[in-house]
């Protein structure tokens, strides 16, 4: 039987909270292989140094370039800040690395752009929102829901360190919402706020409302509601090992794709 080769495997943002998980979750993966890190600092470190993961052999670079030009790498997997995400996702187009892009920030008009550079090269990627698979359940079941209940409010509860609001899994869920639901400006025709803000984003006539406080991960609720009947989907990310598995079916079905995907649903069997 023909051996699979091992995937060589980029990570920028290490230090970060999602960055180093990824790193745990790459030494404990016998098909993926961490060769180096992207970071804003530690140049030349090893990366089991400044992550604290013993047994891996790569470096951190502070330079993409240099990183991709002296490495062999395969796969880039970002977990960083949305300008650094698509500076880092446009350099891996241009080095031909496969992305997975964790990164939230990115609209539609750029993921189109992207896209079209790399089905010209039949280069294969991800952009998901979020890897959590029940998370990404509660988009497609959201979406499925819209179509019966246009009247529907997001709630996006997250921990206070998180920069953007709101949550860009909030953004595709309504996204994917607007797919099958009617279009719809929600609540009272008259309706005031009396405190700037009270009623939240509007998405397309939805609401959507962003928490943060310490003790948060990161969930959803997504409420509808009918005449006499109300319907809550709601997703609980307890610990960033909840995205794992996203990330790690991400990082090994790129490596069979020759356009970028935006959202795990639609690589999910
Ligand atoms: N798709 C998904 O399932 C998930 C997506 N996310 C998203 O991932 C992103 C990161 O989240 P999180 O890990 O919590 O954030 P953190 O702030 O914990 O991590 C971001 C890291 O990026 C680093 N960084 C900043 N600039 C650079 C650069 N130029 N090169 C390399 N690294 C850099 C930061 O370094 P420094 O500390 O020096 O600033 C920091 O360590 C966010 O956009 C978040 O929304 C989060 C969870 C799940
Ligand atoms: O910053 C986070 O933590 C998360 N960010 C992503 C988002 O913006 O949707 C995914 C998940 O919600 C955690």
């Amino acid at each position: 039987m023909k051996e699979k080769k091992e995937i060589r495997v980029a990570v920028a943002g290490p230090r970060g909270r999602m960055g180093l998980e990824t790193i745990h979750m790459i030494a404990q993966a016998p098909e993926l292989k961490l060769v180096a890190a992207i970071d804003r600092s530690h140049d030349g470190a090893r990366v089991a140094d400044v992550t604290g993961a013993a047994g891996l052999d790569g470096l951190v670079y502070t330079d993409i370039d240099a990183c991709f030009s002296k490495e062999n790498v395969d796969v880039l997997i970002d977990f960083t800040n949305p300008d650094v995400g698509k500076h880092n996702l446009q350099k891996a187009i241009d080095y031909g690395v496969r992305p997975v892009i964790g990164t939230s920030g990115f609209t539609n008009d750029e993921v189109d752009r992207y896209r079209r550079q790399m089905d010209e090269k039949k280069l294969g990627g991800i952009i998901a929102p979020n890897f959590a698979i029940g998370a990404v359940l509660v988009m497609k079941f959201s979406q499925m829901a819209a179509k019966y209940f246009p009247d529907a409010e997001i709630i996006e509860l997250h921990h206070d360190k998180k920069k953007d609001a709101p949550s860009g899994t909030a953004i595709k869920t309504a996204e994917l919402m607007t797919k099958t639901r009617e279009a719809k400006q929600q609540g009272a025709s008259d309706e005031k706020e009396t405190l700037p803000g009270a009623r939240g984003a509007d998405y397309d006539g939805m609401r959507i409302h962003s928490v943060r406080l310490p003790g948060l991960i990161a969930h959803q609720e997504v409420l509808f509601g009918g005449k006499g009947e109300l319907l809550t989907l709601r997703h609980d990310s307890m610990d960033r090992a909840s995205f794992m598995t996203g990330v790690h079916y991400a990082a090994t079905t790129v490596m069979d794709l020759e356009t970028l995907i935006y959202g795990l649903e639609n690589i999910l069997d």
